[in-house]
This record gives C-alpha cells, structure tokens and sequence, in this order.
C-alpha cells in the first residue's frame, strides 16, 4: 500500500491566503497587524526559519519587526526588549526564537511576554486557557498539524492519537489540541515501555521527538495517519555540502504502511509559519475588539 502525501506546503499556502485576504479588510479600517521576531545568537538554523517568517509576514500584508541580538546579549536587555514590544501599540504578536542561550532563563522570558501578545503560546496563562478549553493563543506547530488532520479527517471524534514527545512546545499542547477535538490521546517519551507497540495502536501518529527517521513502517497500524513534526539535518554527504533534512519518521518504510503521512520537508514545517501569522491576525483581531477570522483558529 502507498499512503495518500499530505501535502503541508500546498495547505499552508492557502491558509495564508485566507490570512492575506483578512489583512486586507484590517487595511480599510487602517489596521496593520505587526509581528515582532526576536533572535539570539547566531544559530544558523533559526537564521533561516526567522528569514522565512520575515518574508512571509510582509507577503501577508503585515509588518515584520526583527530583533537580531548577539549571543552574549543579557538576560536584563533581552527582558527590557521584551517589555518594550509588550508596550508597542504597532506589535501585536511577539515571537522570540528559541532555544536561548544558557545564561537566559527561557520560562522567565516567555513569561514576560503579554499573554495576549504570545503568539507562539508558549505563556502559562495561554498552556492553562487551552488545558481549561478556554480561548487561547495556541502554539503554532501542533496548530498547523491540527489543521492537516482536521482537513484529512472532518472529525477526529473516538479516533485513537499517540504523540511520541512531550515537549511544552509540540508535544504537550498537540495532546490537548487531540484531546479537545475528542481523540483518544496516548503521549509516548523516551521512558515509554514497548513504544512500537503503543504506537501500532493509534489510527493517527504525530511524531516530534527529533531522532531522525525514528518510526519506522513497522511500528504502524496499516492506514494509520503519520505526522512527522520533526526536522532533522543529516551530516552531508561531502565536505561543505548541505545535510539532507529528514524528519522524526522513516519516510521510505512508513510511507508502504500508512494511510497518508506528511512529508519532510514540505509538511508541517510551512504550517508551524502560516499558523504564526494566522496568530498574529487573530491577535490583532481580539486586540482591537474585531470578530476574529474562522477556520484560522483551533
Ligand atoms: N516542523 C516544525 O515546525 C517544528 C519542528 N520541530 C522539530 O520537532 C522535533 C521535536 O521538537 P521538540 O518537541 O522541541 O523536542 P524536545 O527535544 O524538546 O522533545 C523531544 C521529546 O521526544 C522524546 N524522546 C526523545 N528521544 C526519544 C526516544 N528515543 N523515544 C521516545 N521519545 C523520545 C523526549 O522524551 P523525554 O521527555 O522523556 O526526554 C521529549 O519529550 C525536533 O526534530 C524539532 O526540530 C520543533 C518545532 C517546530
Ligand atoms: N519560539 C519559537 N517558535 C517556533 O515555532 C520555533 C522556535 N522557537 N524554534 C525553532 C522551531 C523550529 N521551527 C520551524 C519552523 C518552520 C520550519 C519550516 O518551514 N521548514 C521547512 C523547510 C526549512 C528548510 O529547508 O530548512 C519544511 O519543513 O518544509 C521548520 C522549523 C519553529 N520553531
């Protein structure tokens, strides 16, 4: 059998068209929604995720704010920059790259961010107002995997879900997103007994562990459908060549026994952007008392 290829790149595409349309109405009200990037340090990687989102953001019809500070900077500035976007009128979404550096206390950071401003939803108060059902901010990636499922499926009701990884950016709230659309959720780790087992269970597998290739075919149900949160850059195969970027699933062996699996790149990745920037107009939607967009929300 050969799964159906869930085409991440082509959906992120028009949900930031819907997005762009929504823009548009904001501008003949004369509202411009704003999304503050912060970055520190050099980290190569994030470099390329930062340009991407800025580029996107503008071809959206919002403004980009890039905050670029060295390595070193200290966890004091990077909280007074914090503070300073938390009282620009012009920025309505916030959004600062991580990991950090060692010497900054990321919980400190992301807790310093306006609530309403966190467009990643990464703050506590956005973690308690998902866990509680209530109306949040909700963390970009697990958002753009809800969306392929929900769009794959129509409703998720009664199915059975395994997430392998626990993290508080994917993981943990990618549960609570299955939970609230009524899934039936297992949260596999790297503590979790027999997880070939556990995983063979679930009619849907979203994998976000970073271990390239992890799961392979084997450890899944036929017709199960396979998101694969991972990206992960291989060593390259000559000197100064660039890594092959593979995700947390063995595409290759997966692909014969699921049902349908997104693929990496060209998956979630486009998604986590497109649902950052439908945060950022949901932001600014609530910010200025506006009906928020539908279908960009979870
Ligand atoms: N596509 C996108 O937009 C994004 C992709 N990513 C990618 O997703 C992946 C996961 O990211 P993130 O959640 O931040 O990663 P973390 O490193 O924060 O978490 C990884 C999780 O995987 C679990 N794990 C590690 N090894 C194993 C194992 N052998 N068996 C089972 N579970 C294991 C860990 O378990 P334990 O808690 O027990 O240590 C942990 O809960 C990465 O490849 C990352 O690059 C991340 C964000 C966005
Ligand atoms: N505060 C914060 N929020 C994040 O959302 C966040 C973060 N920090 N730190 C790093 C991770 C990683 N991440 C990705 C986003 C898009 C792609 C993406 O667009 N990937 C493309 C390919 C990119 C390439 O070719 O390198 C794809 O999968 O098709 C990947 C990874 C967001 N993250």
């Amino acid at each position: 059998m050969s799964a159906t290829i869930i085409d991440g790149k082509a959906f992120a595409a028009e949900v930031r068209g819907k997005v762009a349309e929504h823009v548009a109405e904001l501008a003949k009200k004369g509202i411009k929604p704003g999304l503050a990037v912060v970055l520190v340090g050099e980290d190569p990687a994030s470099q390329v995720y930062v340009r991407s989102k800025g580029k996107q953001t503008v071809e959206a019809g919002m403004e980009s704010f890039e905050h670029k500070l060295d390595a070193s900077t200290s966890e004091a500035d990077l909280l007074a920059l914090v503070d300073k976007l938390n009282n620009d009128p012009t920025v309505n979404g916030i959004l600062v790259q991580l990991p950090l550096p060692d010497h900054i206390d990321e919980d400190k950071v992301i807790g310093a961010i306006d609530p309403a401003k966190d467009v990643d939803g990464f703050h506590i108060s956005n973690v308690g107002l998902l866990a509680t059902g209530q109306k949040a901010m909700v963390p970009c990636t697990p958002l753009g995997c809800l969306m392929l499922l929900r769009d794959h499926f129509g409703s998720l009701s009664g199915k059975s879900a395994v997430v392998v990884g626990r993290s508080n950016i994917v993981g943990k709230p990618m549960a609570q997103l299955l939970l609230r659309d009524s899934c039936t959720v297992t949260i596999a780790h790297s503590r979790t007994k027999d997880i070939e087992d556990v995983v063979r269970g679930a009619d849907i597998v979203v994998a976000a562990v970073g271990r390239p290739e992890m799961v392979t075919g084997d450890w899944l149900k036929p017709g199960a459908v396979v998101i694969d949160v991972g990206i992960n850059r291989l060593p390259p195969a000559e000197e100064g060549g660039k890594g092959k970027l593979v995700g947390d699933v063995d595409f290759a062996s997966a692909s014969e026994v699921a049902g349908a699996i997104t693929p990496v790149p060209g998956g979630v990745g486009p998604m986590t952007i497109a649902c950052l920037l439908a945060n950022t107009l949901t932001a600014t939607c609530r910010a200025n008392g506006l009906p928020e967009p539908e279908g960009l929300t979870a």
